[in-house]
């Protein structure tokens, strides 16, 4: 008999806003004991699963599953990254980027058995001023909409689609100086966005040409944004269609410096990092294991 898998299930019991489905007794329920020995564990406070994970991946663990939203993913990922141990994901935010990226099933029951069937890959990951990402980073609007979000009471799909909704039009560009393919120029910076992963999450499709495992990061630049500009982009997003030039420009690079005369916001994975004037944006090739559905590369 083949000697069971060691998975750790990092549990953060504050993500997610829908479901009281108890997930400890999906997992009991669900997962393939002859596959896995495993245990549960959850995070006290926001910052500790980081450490459980890296924990787990210095005493040998095979997998650690992140169970939370892309938050919880940043974190857990963070642990593990440049390991032998793979992270797992079930799925429990408003987002879910990276899970959807890997096609990883939203459902909590179909997302445990995923792990009974899945297979292992290795995968591109991002960094911003040495801040780890995985799914995307960015500065400008979608950083300040996560810092607003990041105080707002009420989390969820629709609250994030309200507080874009009211913010877009009044957010203004910044003047930058980017270097991207060792070409530097100066431009008007509405956003920029640094994508692993082709979707910012609930499919909306940031780049859609971005592809987790070449080694390149695909950067979306808006300029300045209008009307017109806001609503073909939106729309290009939710058709994962490359949005017009005038609208949005794309490189594939793995490697970005970005200057301002003031502080612009950023954030990693939808998680707001704060306000900086020098940015360096990196690319770690192939530096997580992370378990995919079969049938995904
Ligand atoms: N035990 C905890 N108590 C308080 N905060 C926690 C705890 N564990 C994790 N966190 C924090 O919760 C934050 C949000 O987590 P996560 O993104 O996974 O959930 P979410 O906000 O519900 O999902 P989404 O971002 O998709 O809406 C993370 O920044 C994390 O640091």
């Amino acid at each position: 008999m083949p000697v069971p898998a060691h998975i750790r299930f990092i549990i953060n019991p504050t993500s997610g806003t829908r479901s009281r489905v108890n997930v400890a007794e999906r997992i009991e329920q669900l997962l393939d004991k002859d596959k896995y020995k495993h245990e549960i564990v959850f995070t006290e406070y926001a910052g500790h699963a980081p450490k459980l994970a890296k924990e787990a991946a210095d005493a040998g663990y095979d997998v650690v599953v992140a169970v939370g939203g892309d938050g919880t993913v940043n974190e857990v990922a963070r642990g593990l990254l440049h390991s032998e141990t793979a992270l797992g994901i079930l799925p429990k935010g408003s987002g879910n980027g990276l899970a959807r990226h890997l096609k990883i099933p939203m459902s909590l029951d179909a997302a445990i058995k995923t792990l009974n069937t899945g297979h292992v890959a290795t995968i591109d990951t991002g960094s911003i001023n040495n801040h780890a990402f995985f799914t995307a980073a960015g500065i400008g609007f979608d950083a300040y909409i996560s810092s607003v979000f990041a105080g707002n009471k009420k989390r969820g799909l629709q609250t994030y689609v309200e507080l874009v909704m009211k913010e877009v039009m009044s957010y203004k560009h910044m003047p930058v100086k980017a270097t991207i393919n060792k070409k530097t120029f100066e431009t008007d910076c509405y956003v920029m966005a640094f994508a692993n992963a082709a979707q910012y999450g609930n499919n909306a499709y940031i780049a859609p040409l971005a592809d987790i495992e070449d080694g390149l990061l695909d950067v979306c630049l808006v300029r300045k944004l209008d009307l017109v500009k806001a609503l073909n982009l939106s729309y290009c997003m939710l058709t994962k269609q490359l949005a017009s030039p005038d609208s949005a420009e794309y490189f594939k690079t793995t490697h970005v410096k970005v200057s301002t005369q003031s502080p612009i916001m950023y954030h990693a994975d939808g998680e707001f990092l704060g306000e900086e004037s020098e940015f360096e944006v990196q690319m770690n090739p192939l530096s997580l294991k992370v378990v995919v559905p079969a049938g995904v590369n």
